[in-house]
This record gives structure tokens, C-alpha cells and sequence, in this order.
């Protein structure tokens, strides 16, 4: 069943330097704070804190509950840790966990809306941690705790959610064993198999595993078919050494003493202990059709490829994102809160758990929309042994897990605010997933199913060195590094870079075989443009950018990227000279600005200085043609200073001509124009314009002038905090994108990443 497809899927992986780059790039870590309101006045500052702060104040010693008015209590959730169970490294203490607490918190904030911070308790004496937690209930409307230790995790769990009237939960506990559930809940069905007749071994007896099992006996699973395993073997009754209550209650009677005599003829293993944990002869020794979810981080029991080798009748899930059936509490948590907070439940209670396994094992069967099937490597997924779970960017879970999450809630009493209207509920919800994860997300995935050979052309630069190795590692395809031997070699051991590597092609256009057909290439080009073939043969001998265009020209390249030694002018002028415009098509750059909660593309910010109105309206046919293939319905603002005639001048005119050329071309997408950048972004100012064409909110940006396109875009990344991606060159008959002068490695990928998305199917 599951094995075949994995040795074929290309798996996504990093570097530990990527992660320790990613780590420090720009402000170390992963998270900041932002205010939500203007501090600019004297005024601000009266309101924000003193004289105007008192007010709050007394009205929350008034009544409590008006903490989530007035404050961030309501959407506010501490990640808790003392680090003695860090995913499965074991216990490296509070300080070495902070990266996985910052990384669910930026988790929370990304997948659900969620605002979180990240606590870092150094002590791993149990009152003493408890005391900590229990007296910052104000400050938080929940506690996620995190990797804590068995059996420590369960006292504190048990005591902090009898103290604190806000839900406290220990997601390797819950969140996994939610998640498993429903996986598991799945694998079942799909094998023909019932709760009640099912054999299961779970390795690992501690917070996670334990949790695991109490969730699944609740469901229906015999205690009699369930053995616990840790590292002295099985826990059978009268067992005494390294021993707690916790397992104890799970004892079974049984005569096996190891892992290995207890996955004999096993129908399902879950791994809640170590990497390496699983031998290929215990797996080998299971019944048919097994179902192994091989849970440790950051490395499984055993991988999928070592099952693969084994037998290919077993479905396997893993708790990475780069195979198939990821089974990770990420799945969970963030929703899991977000009802919760949503309602401001007392507690997350297991009704509110078992909501949440339905929903999820329920999504998992559904049909996969086309907006979502983008969001999933390989063909769009369809219930089965390779998809029983969703994704962790399936955007529906962040509508469907906190509905049925806060349904649960007020069902039982625990919910101290009620939601009325579950459905407005539900499409509210899409609405606050960010939208940055989702469009690039969408990108690399399609690259993904259809991986490219991309032409990286200043291959002799270390951070495009860094750039190819990830476009590689990544899954997107083959990268075609160009220099020179020497240099590049001297500069990858400079930079402790492995270029030998699968999926890593070194060209050196110095002694190519391929120099004579580029130059006659070239020369069949220029000859009439003022070029000897000598010229052409110097060109393509010594120009990077000229020799990488003819590899795409002539199809050696599927695509090619460049720009961060020239600037950008420079490198599109030796492109134009190799590859003509698309026929019919006007080459324009196009910039992605993603910014909180929506996306917008802005044109021309690259080619045309000062454009006519004849080429704005290309420029708008081109921007809309993008937008659609990035899966944007284009809604095409046409940008001036003026709007719809007011204020009256002719720097306007443009503009309003280039709309009347869009409609006697009877284009097929949504424009208007002109008007001012605050009509077009804000509907309440659009509404003023009752008779203005657009549906909505413009997503696409015609700007009046490559000035005003370059300026805006960059002082939305400046000042707004936007996300600027590109320009994004569009309408060459090849795709080549141009990062800018100076751009680093993950920026580098980003556009090569288009440039292979460009190069279609
Ligand atoms: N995919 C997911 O979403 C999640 C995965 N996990 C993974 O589960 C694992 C355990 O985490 P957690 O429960 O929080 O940690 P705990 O420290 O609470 O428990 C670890 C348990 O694993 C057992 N163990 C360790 N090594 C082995 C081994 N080689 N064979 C058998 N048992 C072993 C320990 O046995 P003993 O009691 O004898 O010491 C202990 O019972 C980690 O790898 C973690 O990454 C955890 C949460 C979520
Ligand atoms: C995923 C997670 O929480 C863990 O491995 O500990
Ligand atoms: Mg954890």
C-alpha cells in the first residue's frame, strides 16, 4: 500500500546550517511584538497608559471578565515549558527548548489567529513549576504546556487545571493524542478493521503515549489489546522496575517481556519514543496490512523508506511534514485553542477533544477542493493509506476544528460566551488565516508535482550556491549552477558548501559543447542589430546571463535565475537579447506584496518608466493574467492621484484612456479606474463609488508610473510590514526571473521558485 510512492516522492528536507541560518536571520528568532494601536500622540500615550489606563483598570477589579474587552487576555495563550522532554533530544533543559516553544507560538499565530508567547520555566521541581504557571492565569485566557516529562507532566497538568479557571493543556498529551485518533480512526477503516478486535502496541510509555492510549481505550479500543512498551520492554502486570501509577494502569497481563515479542502479528504500532526505536524485523513480523505511525521528532521509530524495503503493504504516517500522513499535535493545537478562546471555555474538556478527532478524521475524508489541492504535495490527495489526515496547510481546518472545538464547549457547560451562529462563525474563521503561508505555499507545491531544471546564472556566488542547494532540497527540481571551476569550487569550500550532491549541475560556459549552437543562436538574432559573430561568440563565452538565456532559449534549462550581481535593468537588457516577448504579450514585473490578511499585486514595477495608456492596459491584461495563474480572481484597480475625476488634472488621463482601451478589448476580468490607492484597498471608501465596476477590493494594482510602483512597494515592506515579493518578470516567451541586485539565498529561491512555476506544465 503506502510503501511504493515514497521512494519516488521527492522529500523535502533542510540543511543544518538553513535551520541555523533561519534562525538568526534578520532579528534572531521567530517571534516579535507588535502594538495594535497608534502610540504616535501625546494623546495615545494619555489613553494607553497614564490617566487613560485607569479606567480598564477599575472596570476589570469591577468584573473580572471585562479582561477580554479590554486587553489581549482573550486571545492570548503561554506556551509552557521546563524543557525535559524536548520533541524526543530527552531533557536539555528550559533554555535549549526555546526554539520549539517560539515555534509553536509563531504556529499558533500563523494557522489560527492565536497571539502567543513563549515561557521558558527553568526548574524541574514540580511544585515549584507549578507555583510559576498558576500565578500567571491572569495574564492569559490559556496555557499550552509543552514538553514536560512524564510522569511530572501529569501532576502538574492534573493540579494547574484544577487551580486555574482557563483552559490548561498539555499538548503532548492531548494535541497528539487527538491527532492520532484521528488518524488512527481512519487507518482502520480503510484496512476493514474495528476498535474492538485490534491489536495495538504503543512504544513509549510516557506524556504523549499515555495520553494516546486513554484516548483511544475511551473510544472504544479492548484494554486487553493494547500493550505499553518503554525502554525496559513491556509494562505486563506485576512488573516493578521503572514503574509509575500511570503505567500501572495500563498494565496488561502478558506473557511478552520485549518490543519485539509484542509487535509479533501487531495490526497497529504507534512510536511515542525515539528515533530508531522500530527494527526492520519487528515491522516485518507485524500482521497484514499494519498500520505503524512512527511518531518520535525529529526522527522517526523508523522511516518510510525503511518500511518501504520491508513490505509495501502498510500505512505509515510519520510526525515530519515531509512525508505522507504527517500525525503532529500542529494539527491540533492551534484550532483546539482557537475554539476554545473563541468561547472563553473554563477548561478544554474531553468532549471538546473527541469533537475535535471527529472533525478531523471527518475532513480527511472529504473531497479536496481545487483551492485546497494545492496545498497538498503530489496530485490532489484522495482518502486513502497515503492521505488519512489532513495537511497542516489544508486551509479548512482553521473553519472546521474550532467550530466543532467551541459546539463542544457550549454543549457542556464550559464555555462562559456563546456563538450563535456557528456558520458566520466558521467563514469568519477563514477569513483570519494569513494569507502569506497559502499563496507561496501554493506555489512551491505545484513546482513541486512538476519539478523544473532551473539555470541559476551567477552560480559562482556563495548565497546562490546556498539558493540552488535548497531550490534542490526542497523537492522543486534540478539546479544548473554556472561558473567556472576554480572560482566556484574555491568558493563552496570557502563557504563549507557540497556541491556534489544529486539534483546539483555544474556548467562552465568557458567549455561547454554547447558554445557553437548559443553563438549561432545569438548570431541568427543580433547579426542585423550591429553584432559580429565574434561579438556573439564573446557573449556566450564570458556573459553568464547571455548563456544561461540561450540554455533556456533552446531548451537545455527550463528556466533561469539571475540579477543579484547586476541590477536589474542591466540583467533584463541581456535576456531581451536572447528571448522575445511571448507573442501577443508585454513583458512587465509584477510584485507580490503580502501583507496582514490579504495579498495585492502591483504593476509594472519594473520594465515600462513612464507607460501609455495603450500599455497600461497591457500591463493590466499581463498583472490579471498572473493573479489568475497564482489563483487570484484578478480585480484590477487602475491607480492615480485622482478619483473617478476628482481632483481634475491630466497626469490622470492616461489612466482613464487605458480603462476605455480595456473596454473595447472586452477583457475578461474585473477593472476600473482611475482612482486613488485608498478606493481601491478600503470597501467603505469604495462604497462612496456606488456605480465603481469592482466586486470587492482591488487584488491587482496598475500603477500610473515604474516611480510611483517602485516607491509604494517599497515602503509597504518598509513601513507596512508587507511581504514583497518579485518584481515577478512576466510575458517573456521563456520564463527567467531577475532577483534583486544583492538578494539573499532565500530570496534567490523564492524567484527561482517562479521562474520554475512559470515554466508550466
Ligand atoms: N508527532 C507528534 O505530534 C508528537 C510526537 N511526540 C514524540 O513522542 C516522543 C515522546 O515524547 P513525550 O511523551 O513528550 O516524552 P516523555 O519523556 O514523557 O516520554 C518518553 C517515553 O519514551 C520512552 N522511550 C524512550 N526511548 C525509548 C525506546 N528506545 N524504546 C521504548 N521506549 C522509549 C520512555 O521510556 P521510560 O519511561 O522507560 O523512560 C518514556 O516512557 C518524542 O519523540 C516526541 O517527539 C510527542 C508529542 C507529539
Ligand atoms: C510535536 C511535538 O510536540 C513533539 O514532538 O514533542
Ligand atoms: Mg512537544
Amino acid at each position: 500500500m503506502a510503501g511504493k510512492d515514497h521512494n519516488e516522492r521527492s522529500k523535502t528536507s533542510v540543511t543544518e546550517q538553513e535551520a541555523l541560518d533561519f534562525h538568526s536571520k534578520g532579528r534572531p528568532g521567530k517571534l516579535e511584538i507588535t502594538p495594535t494601536k497608534a502610540m504616535a500622540t501625546q494623546r495615545d500615550l494619555s489613553l494607553a497608559y497614564s490617566p487613560g489606563v485607569a479606567v480598564p483598570v477599575k472596570a476589570i477589579a469591577a468584573n473580572p471578565a471585562m479582561a477580554y474587552e479590554y486587553t489581549t487576555r482573550g486571545n492570548m495563550v503561554a506556551v509552557i515549558t521546563n524543557g525535559t522532554a524536548i520533541l524526543g533530544l530527552g531533557n536539555l533543559g528550559a533554555l535549549a527548548a526555546k526554539p520549539v516553544m517560539e515555534g509553536k507560538s509563531v504556529l499558533f499565530k500563523r494557522f489560527a489567529d492565536v497571539d502567543s508567547i513563549d515561557l521558558e520555566v527553568d526548574t524541574e521541581n514540580v511544585e515549584e513549576f507549578i507555583n510559576c504557571v498558576r500565578y500567571l492565569g491572569p495574564s492569559f485566557g490559556g496555557i499550552n504546556l509543552e514538553d514536560i516529562k512524564a510522569p511530572e507532566c501529569f501532576i502538574i497538568e492534573s493540579r494547574l487545571r484544577e487551580i486555574m479557571d482557563i483552559p490548561v493543556f498539555h499538548d503532548d498529551q492531548h494535541g497528539t493524542a487527538i491527532i492520532a485518533a484521528a488518524g488512527l480512526l481512519n487507518a482502520l477503516e480503510l484496512t476493514g478493521r474495528d476498535l474492538k478486535s485490534t491489536k495495538l502496541v504503543c512504544n513509549g510509555a510516557g506524556a504523549a503515549a499515555i495520553a494516546c492510549i486513554e484516548l483511544i481505550k475511551a473510544m472504544g479500543f479492548n484494554p486487553a489489546n493494547v500493550i505499553l512498551c518503554d525502554t525496559k520492554g513491556v509494562i505486563y502486570q506485576g512488573r516493578t522496575e521503572g514503574m509509575n501509577q500511570w503505567k500501572s494502569a495500563h498494565a496488561v497481563k502478558s506473557d511478552h517481556r520485549t518490543l519485539e515479542e509484542a509487535m509479533k502479528g501487531a495490526d497497529v504500532v504507534l512510536g511515542l519514543s525515539q528515533k530508531g526505536a522500530f527494527s526492520a524485523d519487528m515491522i516485518r513480523s507485524m500482521a497484514a496490512n499494519p498500520i505503524i505511525f512512527a511518531m518520535a521528532n525529529p526522527d522517526p521509530e523508523i522511516t518510510p523508506e525503511e518500511v518501504a524495503e520491508i513490505r509495501d503493504d502498510a500505512i505509515m504516517a510519520t510526525g515530519r511534514s515531509d512525508y505522507p500522513n504527517q500525525v503532529n499535535n500542529v494539527l491540533g493545537f492551534p484550532y483546539i485553542f482557537r475554539g476554545a478562546l473563541d468561547v472563553r471555555a473554563s477548561q478544554i474538556n474531553d468532549a471538546m477533544k473527541i469533537a475535535a478527532v471527529r472533525a478531523l478524521a471527518s475532513l480527511a475524508r472529504e473531497d479536496v477542493p481545487d483551492d485546497v489541492a494545492a496545498a497538498y504535495q503530489g496530485n490532489r490527495p484522495r482518502f486513502g493509506p497515503e492521505y488519512i489526515i489532513p495537511v497542516p496547510f489544508d486551509p479548512r481546518l482553521i473553519s472546521a476544528i474550532p467550530v466543532a472545538v467551541a459546539r463542544a464547549a457550549m454543549e457542556t457547560g464550559v464555555a462562559r460566551k456563546a456563538i450563535d451562529d456557528l456558520d458566520a462563525y466558521s467563514r469568519e474563521l477563514s477569513a483570519r488565516r494569513d494569507p502569506i503561508a497559502a499563496t507561496t505555499q501554493r506555489l512551491y507545491e505545484r513546482v513541486r508535482q512538476n519539478p523544473k531544471r532551473v539555470v541559476f546564472a551567477e552560480g559562482e556566488e556563495e548565497q546562490v550556491m546556498r539558493a540552488a542547494i535548497s531550490f534542490v532540497n526542497q523537492g522543486l527540481g534540478t539546479a544548473i549552477l554556472l561558473g567556472r571551476d576554480a572560482p566556484l569550487k574555491e568558493t563552496a569550500e570557502r563557504a563549507g558548501i557540497d556541491l556534489d550532491r544529486p539534483g546539483i549541475e555544474v556548467v562552465n560556459a568557458r567549455v561547454s559543447t554547447r558554445v557553437e549552437a548559443y553563438t549561432e543562436y545569438l548570431y541568427s538574432r543580433l547579426q542585423r542589430k550591429g553584432y559580429l559573430l565574434r561579438d556573439c561568440q564573446r557573449l556566450v563565452n564570458t556573459d553568464r546571463n547571455h548563456f544561461a538565456a540561450c540554455m533556456v532559449a533552446l531548451g537545455d534549462a527550463d528556466a533561469m535565475v539571475t540579477g543579484t550581481t547586476r541590477n536589474y535593468s542591466t540583467a533584463l537588457e541581456d535576456v531581451r537579447r536572447c528571448i522575445d516577448p511571448q507573442p501577443g504579450h508585454r513583458v512587465i514585473g509584477v510584485s507580490l506584496a503580502l501583507t496582514r490578511g490579504r495579498t495585492v499585486l502591483v504593476a509594472d514595477t519594473a520594465v515600462h518608466d513612464m507607460p501609455t495608456a495603450e500599455e497600461l492596459a497591457d500591463i493590466a491584461e499581463e498583472a490579471a493574467g498572473l493573479a489568475r495563474r497564482l489563483g487570484y480572481e484578478p480585480r484590477v484597480a487602475l491607480l492615480a492621484y485622482s478619483t473617478f475625476g476628482h481632483p481634475t488634472g491630466e497626469r490622470s488621463e492616461r489612466l482613464r484612456e487605458a480603462v476605455k482601451i480595456l473596454d473595447k478589448r472586452r477583457v475578461d476580468f474585473e477593472y476600473d479606474g482611475e482612482m486613488g490607492a485608498d478606493v481601491a484597498l478600503n470597501a467603505h471608501r469604495m462604497e462612496q463609488y456606488p456605480f465603481c465596476r469592482l466586486s470587492g477590493t482591488a487584488n491587482v494594482l496598475v500603477m500610473p508610473a515604474i516611480h510611483s510602483a517602485s516607491i509604494s512597494t517599497k515602503m509597504l515592506q518598509e513601513l507596512g510590514g508587507s511581504t514583497v515579493i518579485g518584481p515577478m518578470l512576466v510575458g517573456l516567451e521563456k520564463s527567467v526571473q531577475i532577483a534583486q541586485y544583492g538578494a539573499k539565498d532565500t530570496d534567490i529561491v523564492n524567484m527561482a521558485a517562479i521562474a520554475a512555476y512559470n515554466a508550466g506544465e
